[in-house]
């Protein structure tokens, strides 16, 4: 593996809580080892459709800036893939780092992109609300984007111009059309396999889908994310940098892929 988990993920700063979870067994992030991972041919390609106008505002949350939907129906979802079931879209935010030298949260045989997209969505086929299908294996699927230096993003600018308004923890501002599929590379290709939320509390009640092809962005863009705050009005300064969670342990998993 591509490094020690145990003494990064203790010193790392945004984790003083512990590293994993006691008995944690499908943790995430994780380093994706391309020649490991296991072409599954039974896997279908993900169905994913967005209606922009379920689209509600932009928060700071203390941890990345969340672009929030209206879940209250099925209006944007995600079917196929690995999926049993339809994912509705609740939210999205990013990953990033101080320096475009790492801020991804999974690694891709163990190189970081400067920052990572996580659409995040919810099993509502079996589960009454979000905060339940938090809990439970099936409950989530997130897509992960792994964002990289080059060209500006037409699509990301119209984010990145709202986030002043979004500078401090718990600040919040409308956004009522926008449609994240824009996000999306052209490619179909993804890896999967079963982990957790990246942030308490780490509940192991994902299936993450990893798109193969990163999206681009401009330097000014990622820069932009860096000038948001950890910190609430008033509190000392303290950048929004470095919140992506150390990588953990494989463990028992296989890494799937969608392609050969
Ligand atoms: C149970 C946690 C949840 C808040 N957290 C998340 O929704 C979340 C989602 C995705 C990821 S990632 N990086 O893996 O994609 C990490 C965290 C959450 C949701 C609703 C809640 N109501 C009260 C408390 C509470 C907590
Ligand atoms: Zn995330």
């Amino acid at each position: 593996a591509c490094c020690s988990y145990r003494l990064r993920d203790a010193l790392h700063p945004l984790w003083q809580s512990p590293l994993t979870i006691p008995g944690g067994t499908r943790q995430s992030p994780i380093n994706i080892q391309w020649r490991d991972s296991v072409y599954d041919p039974f896997l279908k390609p993900l169905k994913i459709s967005y209606d922009p106008t379920t689209c509600l505002h932009i928060w700071n949350n203390g941890y990345s800036f969340l672009v929030e939907f209206d879940d209250s129906a099925d209006r944007s979802i995600i079917v196929g893939g690995p999926l049993e079931n339809q994912y509705r879209l609740k939210q999205f935010h990013f990953h990033w780092g101080a320096v475009n030298d790492w801020g991804s949260e999974h690694t891709v045989d163990c190189k970081f992109y400067p920052a990572e997209l996580h659409l995040v969505h919810w099993n509502a086929v079996e589960y009454p609300s979000f905060e339940e299908a938090v809990m439970e294996g099936n409950g989530l699927a997130v897509i992960g984007v792994f964002l990289k230096l080059g060209a500006r993003h037409e699509g990301l600018q119209t984010l990145v111009d709202a986030l002043p308004a979004v500078r401090h923890k718990d600040t919040v501002i409308e956004f009522d059309v926008f449609d994240p599929s824009c996000l999306l590379p052209s490619c179909p290709d993804y890896w999967t396999y079963a982990g957790s939320l990246t942030t308490p509390p780490l509940t192991e009640s994902v299936t993450w889908i990893i798109k193969k092809k990163p999206i681009e962005v401009d330097e000014d863009q990622l820069e932009a994310f860096r000038t948001l705050l950890f910190s609430s009005h008033g509190e000392e300064e303290r950048r929004m940098v470095d919140n992506f969670r150390p990588l953990q342990p494989l463990m028992d998993r296989t890494v799937r892929s969608s392609f050969r």
